[in-house]
C-alpha cells in the first residue's frame, strides 16, 4: 500500500476532530486511516478494502502497539464506492474512537488507552485534497 500523507507532532485531545477529505481512486484496492502516536503504536487503523489482503469491500480496523497488530475488527458495512469524495472524521475519547461518514458511523476501542493523538497517515488509494483539525 502506498504511503501518503504523514503529519506528525500532532495534539489532538478527546472531543477534537481530525478530518480528511479526498477522493477513492477509481480503481483503489484499498486505502487507511492510521491515527495514534506514531507508525509503530496506532489508536486506529481504519483499512477499507475494496479487494486487498483477501477481503472484498470490507472495512478491517485495528490497532498497533509497538509494532504489533492487534486483533483485527471487521466491520459490517461499507459505505464506500470507486472515486467517491468524502470526508473522514475521527475523534476520540478514553474508551473508544469514532470514524464519522457522510453515511455511517464506526466506532473502535481506545484498547491503549491513548490520551491524545500526534501521528496521522494515509495510506493507499485514496489522494488528500485537505485535512482540518477542529
Ligand atoms: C488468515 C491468515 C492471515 O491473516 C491475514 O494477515 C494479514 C497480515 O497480517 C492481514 O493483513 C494486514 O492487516 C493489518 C491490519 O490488521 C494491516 O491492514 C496490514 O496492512 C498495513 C499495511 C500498510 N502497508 C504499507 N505499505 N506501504 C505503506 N506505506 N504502508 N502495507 N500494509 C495488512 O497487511 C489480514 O487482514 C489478515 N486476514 C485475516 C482474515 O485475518
Amino acid at each position: 500500500m502506498e504511503q501518503g500523507l504523514v503529519v506528525t507532532q500532532l495534539d489532538i485531545q478527546p472531543g477534537e476532530c481530525i478530518k480528511v477529505k479526498g477522493k477513492i481512486l477509481s480503481d483503489a484496492k484499498g486505502f487507511a486511516v492510521n491515527v495514534g502516536k506514531d507508525s509503530s503504536t496506532l489508536m486506529l487503523h481504519f483499512n477499507p478494502r475494496f479487494n486487498c489482503h483477501g477481503d472484498v469491500n470490507t472495512i478491517v480496523c485495528n490497532s498497533k502497539e509497538c509494532g504489533v497488530w492487534g486483533e483485527e475488527d471487521r466491520k459490517a458495512d461499507f459505505p464506500f464506492q470507486h472515486g467517491d469524495k468524502i470526508e473522514i472524521c475521527i475523534s476520540f475519547n478514553e474508551t473508544e474512537a469514532t470514524v464519522k461518514l457522510p453515511d455511517a458511523e464506526f466506532q473502535f476501542p481506545n484498547r491503549l488507552g491513548m490520551e491524545r493523538i500526534e501521528y496521522l497517515a494515509v495510506e493507499g488509494d485514496f489522494k488528500v485534497k485537505a485535512i482540518k483539525f477542529s
